[in-house]
């Protein structure tokens, strides 16, 4: 029985074609090497305080669509008004419903650094993520032999680019490790069932060293979750349904922010 995740790396990949075809591997290397150069995520995360990723999300495979995005580039620039550290896109087409433009109005409206969150299975989509200006690119150990993460996790920092390497159990969490991860990302969701366990950040952040950004990733409903993982050992929190859902982003993005600074 193919996964959730084996159907959404089939559809990736049909679309990967269809991309190359229009432009190929040549072209999209010499517009990554033309862009912008990346700015430092990962300095960013590391910033004292519970960092933010606050993601430009209109759908997913589990809640079908979240929120009528009219104006992603609007979203984003209330993000990093209240305080977010950088902005995931989700550029996924078929169960997302994300897509390159969306990271291209995004990476036009901020400062902050910008994540582009896609199914990452081909070197290719790195300089595609590059060409449009995004600092950090999602590698999902699920979806990835050992070797083709080791080589797109190095190729991603040759671009000048950070690597939010996704975990989602002891295993991958040690994979994630070997292959040199310094920013790892715990997600609740399992990609294969889309299940949901809010625990299982708490159990894996002791098997990520301590030189390491932890992220948590998923489920984060509101403050209250922002305060347990940070709790927890969390230096960041990837949130989106939480925030494309309420009326005031920019506020709720603050209130994220806050619950997780240090009380004493
Ligand atoms: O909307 P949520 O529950 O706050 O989750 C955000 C983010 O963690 C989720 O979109 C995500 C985490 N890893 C992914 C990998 C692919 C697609 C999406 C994701």
């Amino acid at each position: 029985m193919p996964t959730v995740l084996d159907d959404i790396v089939a559809g990736v990949r049909e679309d990967l074609a269809d991309a190359q075809a229009v432009i190929p591997r040549s072209r999209i290397e010499e517009l990554a090497a033309g862009a912008a150069p990346a700015l430092d995520a990962e300095a960013a995360l590391r910033r004292p305080g519970l960092a933010l990723i606050a993601e430009v999300k209109r759908s997913s495979p589990s809640k079908g669509a979240l929120a009528a995005i009219a104006d992603p580039a609007a979203l984003a620039a209330d993000y990093e008004a209240g305080g977010a550290t950088a902005v995931s896109v989700l550029t996924e087409r078929r169960r997302f419903h994300g897509s390159l433009e969306d990271l291209d109005a995004v990476r036009g409206a901020v400062r902050i650094p910008v994540l582009r969150k896609d199914f990452m299975v081909e070197d290719y989509q790195l300089f595609e993520a590059r060409a449009h200006g995004a600092d950090l690119i999602l590698l999902i150990v699920a979806a990835l032999a050992q070797d083709d993460l080791v080589r797109m996790h190095r190729l991603a920092h040759d671009l000048g680019m950070t690597a939010l390497v996704e975990v989602h159990d002891e295993e991958e969490t040690r994979r994630a490790v070997d292959a040199g991860a310094s920013v790892i990302g715990v997600n609740a969701r399992n990609l294969k069932t889309l299940a949901v366990d809010p625990d299982t950040f708490g159990r894996l952040a002791p098997l990520i060293p301590d030189s390491a950004v932890r992220v948590a990733e998923s489920g984060v409903g509101g403050p209250d979750d922002a305060a347990r993982f940070a709790r927890e050992g969390a230096d960041a929190v990837l949130v989106g349904e939480a925030l494309v859902r309420g009326n005031d982003p920019r506020r709720a993005a603050y209130e994220l922010i806050a619950a997780g600074a240090p009380t004493s």
